[in-house]
């Protein structure tokens, strides 16, 4: 199959610079999760600024769709509207005094009409979790929320491929994560989503398939179990091992537990824990209840009835619009990331759960928890919370 983007033995050297990229050949393919993974000066970020045309290649070709980049105004504007990016610093890519002016500023420029202007800036602030911010000055918003911001300017172009340079340098690790849990939303809503990372923790858990360069080169592609764990590659990269792998390579080498698909999260783990020590997968008297809440489809009365009778002991929410819910209906919540994976570990312990979302993301966790039932044998289900007849849900944005 024709890969969504490719680029082919891609050449660039800054004016009085050195190499940045020598020769590099990658593919991209169509709703897959790409991290760009190398140390400082690697490359990540030249290869990505070809990606959509603002940088051209000394040699090499890059194609989108099959058809090869074109350098005219006209082609770069349309590929710069299908292939979204994001900087690394959010202070490069806002230049408007108000969050609205500024993320209106994609779809003006496309010639969009003020009315389709306007409903792609409240979709896109929607989406990033910032309605309320239209007037505000970006530039007095913290890191994590100007972040938002120029993610939003890029969605209110709706592009099928974003990429993001760095997208969790200097954000603390909760707004990391909620950007990260965002790139997972666009993903899971079938868009094409590429990063660049020194972060190897990051790029293990998220990523489908890893891209590692070094000094200009691609080092090794491939999904990030294989990658992460050939030691020698990463060493020569500068990298170290995710935790979690590393963990469960030397327990696998010490006979501990049998060599498996290595786990990308604590849960998986401490299965394979589990059923090393008992020989099998431990018999649970009662497991408890994960309670499964659409934030467009429910009414604050169920969601309030559900926490006040006590029938939940730990409360998540994936995606903004999910937190603003849970916020506007003064629920509290106790996960804010990594929340599908720690409610089924309270379940796993007797003890009930609910987690609130949005959109695709509803399918996805009912998928996670049925395919968790099934390789664990026990019947774990997400359970819905009442979706009262007759309450009208909100309109659903362009990005759903
Ligand atoms: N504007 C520029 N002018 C001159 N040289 C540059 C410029 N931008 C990058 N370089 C050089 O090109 C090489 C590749 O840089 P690039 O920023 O692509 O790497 P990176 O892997 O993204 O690094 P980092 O993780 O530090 O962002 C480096 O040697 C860097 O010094």
């Amino acid at each position: 199959m024709t890969p969504l983007l490719e680029t082919d033995n891609v050449t660039y050297t800054y004016p009085n610079g050195p190499a940045a990229l020598a020769g590099v050949s990658v593919r991209i393919e169509a709703g897959s999760k790409t991290a760009i993974v190398g140390p400082n000066g690697a490359g990540k970020s030249t290869l990505l600024l070809m990606l959509n045309g603002m940088l051209r290649p000394e040699s090499g070709e890059i194609r989108f769709s099959g058809r090869p980049l074109a350098y005219d105004n006209r082609s770069l504007r349309e590929l710069r509207r299908r292939v979204g990016f994001v900087f690394q610093n959010p202070d490069v890519q806002i230049i408007a005094p108000t969050v609205e002016a500024d993320v209106a500023f994609g779809p003006v420029n496309l010639g969009h009409p003020p009315d389709a202007v306007r409903q792609a800036v409240h979709d896109a602030l929607g989406y990033v979790g910032l309605r309320g911010y239209e007037k505000r000055p970006p530039h007095r918003l913290s890191g994590g929320e100007k972040k938002r911001v120029a993610i939003a300017g890029i969605l209110a172009m709706e592009p099928s491929v974003l990429v993001f340079d760095e997208p969790t340098n200097t954000l603390d690790p909760a707004s990391s994560e909620e950007v990260m849990e965002l790139l997972d939303e666009l993903a899971s809503g079938g868009r094409t989503v590429l990063v660049s990372t020194h972060d190897v923790e990051l790029a293990y858990r998220w990523a489908d398939s890893i891209v590692l360069m070094e000094q200009g080169s691609v080092l090794a592609r491939g999904p990030p179990e294989e990658i992460f764990s050939d030691h020698g590659l990463l060493a020569s990269a500068r990298l170290k091992p995710p935790a979690l792998l590393d963990l469960y390579n030397e327990l696998n080498l010490r006979g501990v537990i049998d060599r498996d698909v290595p786990p990308k999260s604590v849960l998986e783990f401490t299965d394979r824990i589990e059923r090393a020590m008992h020989g099998r997968a431990p018999a649970r008297s009662e497991t408890g209840r994960i309670y499964l809440c659409d934030a467009d489809l429910t009414g604050g009365d169920d969601l309030r009835r559900l926490v006040e009778q006590g029938a939940v002991d730990h409360v998540g929410a994936m995606g903004t619009r999910a937190k603003e819910f849970a916020g506007r209906e003064r629920v509290l919540l106790d996960y804010t990331y990594g929340v599908i994976d720690k409610c089924i570990l309270k379940a796993l312990i007797g003890e009930n759960s609910l987690i609130i979302t949005t959109g695709g993301m509803v399918e996805h966790v009912r998928r996670r928890i049925g395919e968790y039932s099934a390789e664990s044998g026990l019947t774990l289900a997400a359970t819905p919370v009442g979706e009262t007849a007759g309450h009208r849900p909100r309109r659903e944005g362009a990005f759903e």
